[in-house]
């Protein structure tokens, strides 16, 4: 309904840098056309209609014009028809998409024949903008100064804080002193309910804090226990905002589709929602870490261990340990035990992606709500979900679970391209012990056109939970890979002949970039636990690019 053309709010002449345009707003979108002296249609010219929708507007405010130079001419006749300056303006910021998922704040100023007419105007853009509901106005931030490339704190000073301010926001900024900070500062001292949303500036560690911070904060206020693999959890009421300003930025980048601070300052200021599914890592009844991205063990987990060893060579050392745990081609063995996701939409192996609005997720989503009950109690969860379980043992080069596609610029398409931000669900991938040659193509094919779980040695799977047991780990509480680590500096050349006893027996888990200290896990999938100022990758049309045609 609100929609529809003829429930036009406002509709004047106005002029936008001396030019006549015909401005409306509707509920939902302001509108600028051109009037032309000829009937002629121009549709694709970029400058004869624009409009923006009232949610991406981000501010408008009043403008006393000045009689400057470039404003000579029809101007002063209006002046001298009213023996006095009574002109006024007012000026509307909004969301301007750029390319590859960019945004920026653009302006634009509309000058009025007076100032009743530009009061309403005004008074009319700022009721919409009230009306939204969605957006934040205080809000909670916390700075890593020490992140990347140490410009947490300028980057948030000099482009996102202006941007806050010119949208009403106020914010509480504390700017971290040491590691933890934040996440310590969510679990206990923060007063939650002054706040619209939790803002970090910093990169995936610093984001890690944060849902650390609120997930535990959450379930401490609601009486869950968090260390019971079996508790279904409280979701996060706040949402999550992320500014850029960390070497590795993923999920920003997953989440807005650019690492960007401006862009992510804008989502945050048109109040976006992105849900996000939350993995649980449980080892003996005691919650390890939370997981949001990627569970790696075998050859990520490796390359995760052995670059922290190298953190003096930088963002090389990720290339230099890939190439190093490719060459030694470790093994293990275990045995992996899954529940399938039932009854779900989507397929590890499909074509669809996650987009904005995906109805895969939003379908899903849907699902694991009305589910949800059943999983409360531990009885009712074994009673029902016992028989269901599925295993796979034997050697194994790599076992990942992506609970995103986790694209970036070095693996476009990601480890599992199909996966889904809020489904439920994550994608486990079981990689088997194959020849170098084999897990090279394997590999590979994350860069290329082809299907990477196409390849008889790897199996990938859409699941809710799933347990992983090292061999040898009979008592599996005392597993502490510490000591596996100290024997991997004696025996580092021979890692293929377990008949040496000189091969590692574990890997180490890689969970969203930290290693965790033991390799018997238990994961759990929350269905959309989180919410982020966001909205998913958006699907850009060319046509959107060039024209911003005019929706009315
Ligand atoms: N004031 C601080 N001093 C030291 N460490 C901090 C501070 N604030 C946050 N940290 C820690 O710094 C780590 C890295 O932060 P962040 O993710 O923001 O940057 P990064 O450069 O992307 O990190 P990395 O490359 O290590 O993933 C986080 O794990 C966080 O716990």
């Amino acid at each position: 309904m609100e929609k529809r053309p003829g429930r036009l709010l406002l509709l004047s002449d106005l002029s936008v840098r001396n030019t006549a345009y015909e401005v409306s707003l509707s509920r939902s979108l302001l509108t600028w056309k051109k009037r032309l002296p000829s009937p002629v249609y121009h549709p694709f010219k970029p400058s004869m209609c624009r409009s923006v929708t009232v949610s991406e507007i981000i501010c408008v405010r009043e403008e006393e014009e000045e009689n400057s130079s470039r404003d000579e001419g029809s101007w002063r006749k209006i002046r001298e028809g009213h023996g006095r300056d009574c002109r006024q303006a007012f000026t509307v910021s909004y969301v301007e998409r750029g390319r590859n998922h960019r945004w920026r704040c653009a302006e634009v100023t509309f000058v009025c024949p007076d100032a009743v007419l530009c009061q309403r105007w005004v008074q009319c853009i700022r009721e919409q903008l009230a009306a939204l509901g969605c957006r934040p106005k205080h809000l909670l931030v916390y700075i890593n100064p020490v992140g990347g490339k140490k410009r947490g704190k300028r980057i948030y000073e000099q482009k996102v804080a202006p941007l806050f301010a010119r949208a009403g926001i106020t914010t509480h900024v504390i700017v971290t002193e040491y590691a933890n900070h934040a996440r310590d500062h969510l679990r206990t001292d923060a007063e939650l309910k002054q706040f619209d949303g939790v803002v970090c500036v910093g990169g995936d560690g610093m984001f890690s804090e944060i849902i650390h911070g609120l997930i535990w904060r959450t379930q401490m206020d609601s009486a869950v226990n968090p260390n019971s693999p079996e508790e279904a959890l409280q979701a996060c009421p706040l949402r999550i905002g992320i500014i850029p300003a960390g070497s590795t930025d993923c999920i920003c980048f997953a989440t807005v589709g650019a690492n960007d601070p401006v862009t992510s300052a804008l989502h945050i200021i048109v109040g976006d929602s992105q849900p996000m599914d939350v993995c649980s890592v449980h080892h003996n009844n005691t919650l390890l870490r939370y997981s949001v991205s990627l569970l790696g063990y075998g050859f990520f987990g490796d390359v995760l261990s052995d670059s922290e060893r190298k953190r003096w060579m930088g963002p090389a050392r990720y290339d230099f340990s890939g190439l190093k745990m490719f060459l030694t081609h470790h093994y293990y063995e275990g045995a992996v035990a899954y529940l399938p996701a039932k009854g779900i939409m989507g397929t590890p192996r499909d074509k669809t992606r996650c987009r904005t609005g995906c109805v895969v997720c939003e379908h899903n989503g849907k699902v694991f709500t009305e589910k949800g009950e059943k999983y409360k109690s531990a009885e009712s969860f074994d009673a029902e979900g016992e028989e269901e379980w599925q295993s796979v043992r034997g050697k194994f080069l790599a076992i990942n679970a992506a609970s995103m596609s986790c694209a970036c610029p070095r693996t476009p398409k990601g480890l599992s391209p199909a996966a889904h931000l809020a489904d439920g669900t994550t994608d486990l991938i079981v990689v088997r012990k194959c020849s170098r040659f084999n897990f090279l193509r394997h590999l590979i094919r994350h860069t290329s056109k082809d299907d990477q779980f196409d390849l008889g040695f790897v199996e990938v799977h859409r699941v809710n939970r799933f347990r992983f047991l090292p061999r040898q780990c009979q008592s599996d509480s005392d597993l502490n890979l510490r000591d596996a680590h100290k024997r991997q500096i004696f025996g580092p050349l021979c890692r293929d002949h377990p008949a040496c006893s000189c091969g590692p027996h574990y890997s180490s888990w890689n969970c969203d970039g930290e290693v965790l200290k033991h390799a018997a896990i238990d994961v759990r999938v929350h269905c959309q636990l989180i919410k982020l100022f966001a909205r998913g990758i958006e699907e850009t049309t060319v046509f959107e690019e060039v024209t911003n045609p005019c929706a009315i």
